[in-house]
């Protein structure tokens, strides 16, 4: 049966760097027998000028009905002076909620060619494969009471709660160690538990579930100030990060730096249900409009969804190595250029991947 694909281009690069995915998705449609439907509609700030609100029913209905979406970012300066409850990001946040896609994968691998563009020193960074897999659908993001309240003497408050359950680490626990099984069986847990309550707790439910469930899997605790320098210091030693939303959001950005730019770190975000696709970087204003976005990290989302939502691996794989070719021949957008190679604009690298996608899918 045919699998329907919502893409929400959203705002800033979003359309500019979704396009070029859709590209890839259209040529496996209409080239190779793919039997996927594409249907699109706004999220984020666009929804906002639209609609009036950042996700549209009509929006959450396509998402609620679809196989798998992708979706390219949302936000920007044109919508910020609008109060928190109503902002573009809450666009994304309801679709996490609603479609409950509580455990966000965001691989941080580092192509070869790539080595060079990295700021670490190369023996460094050369051969990282991290997977940061970040709790998405808790902590301090929807934690109640929030808000900013006036106080007697007229000055203000603001106040944000984390807060998780322990059904919520252990399901993300479980992701966490079910993919490090398939890896180097190697889980890094990270929080704040000299501090924090909350992660106190995180830490018990990770430590009792990796003793009972997976004895096979080694496990560590990170404390997050310590992690974000050891991701700098020595990222080879990580396989798999398992953290809370807010750490997760900020050490995968981190992350992202040293696989050469943060516009190749595609990321999906799973539930028991559904399955969203989308690059981990944001809308981009600064270079929005201005056809030099990277289109990878959205691109290696769709092989993401390949893999995991449309049940055609191989695809996945041919999608990575096109990938992995067209950086071998020196094609590279301004965000991962470096002498000796050609600077491209976002439809140039988007029409390369899809010609090295082309070449190989043959054999
Ligand atoms: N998932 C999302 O939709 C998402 C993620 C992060 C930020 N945001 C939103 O995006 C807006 C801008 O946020 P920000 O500036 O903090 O983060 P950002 O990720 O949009 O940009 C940070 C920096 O990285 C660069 N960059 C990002 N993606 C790139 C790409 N594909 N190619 C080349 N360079 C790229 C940008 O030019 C910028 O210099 C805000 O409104 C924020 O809330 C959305
Ligand atoms: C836009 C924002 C809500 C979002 C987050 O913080 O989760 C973004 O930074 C991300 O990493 O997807
Ligand atoms: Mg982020």
């Amino acid at each position: 049966m045919s699998k329907k694909i919502a893409v929400l281009p959203g705002d800033g690069i979003g359309p500019e760097i979704v396009a070029e995915a859709v590209k890839v998705l259209a040529y496996l449609r209409d080239e190779q027998g793919l039997d996927i439907s594409m249907a699109e509609a706004p999220v984020g700030g666009a929804a906002i000028d639209a609609t009036g609100v950042p996700l549209p029913d009509s929006t959450l209905q396509l998402a609620l009905n679809a196989d798998a979406v992708l979706l390219g970012a949302v936000g920007g300066p044109k919508w910020e002076p609008l109060p928190h409850a109503v902002r573009p990001e809450r666009g994304l946040l309801g679709l996490r909620k609603r479609l409950d896609l509580f455990a966000n994968l965001r691989p941080a691998t580092v192509y070869p060619q790539l080595v060079a563009a990295s700021p670490l020193k190369p023996e460094l960074v050369s051969g990282i494969d991290i997977l940061v897999v970040r709790e998405l659908t808790g902590d301090i993001y929807f934690g109640e009471p929030r808000g900013v309240e006036r106080l007697p003497d007229g000055s203000r408050r603001g106040y944000n709660t984390m807060v998780y359950s322990e059904a919520e680490i252990a399901r993300i626990a479980h992701v966490a160690f079910k993919a490090a099984r398939g890896r180097q069986k190697k889980v890094c847990s990270v929080d704040k538990a000299n501090v924090l309550e909350t992660t106190e707790l995180w830490r018990e439910v990770v430590t009792e579930i990796g003793r009972r469930d997976y004895p096979d899997v080694e496990l560590s605790h990170m404390y997050v100030d310590n992690a974000a320098m050891q991701l700098i210091r020595w990222p080879r030693q990580f396989d798999v990060i398992v953290t809370g939303n807010i750490f997760g959001d900020i050490l995968s950005d981190e992350a992202s730096q040293l696989t050469g730019s943060i516009g190749m770190l595609p990321s999906a975000s799973l539930g028991d249900k559904y399955g969203m696709y989308e690059p981990i970087h944001g809308s981009a204003p600064d270079i929005a409009g201005q056809g030099i976005a990277n289109p990878i990290a959205t691109i290696l989302s769709a092989a993401m969804m390949l893999r995991y939502s449309l049940n055609e691996p191989v695809w996945a794989e041919r999608i990575e190595a096109a990938v992995s070719r067209v950086l071998d021949q020196g094609l590279r957008t301004p965000d991962i250029y470096a002498e000796g190679t050609r600077k491209v604009g976002t439809a140039e690298m988007g029409d390369a991947i899809l010609a090295a996608l082309r070449q190989g899918g043959q054999g």
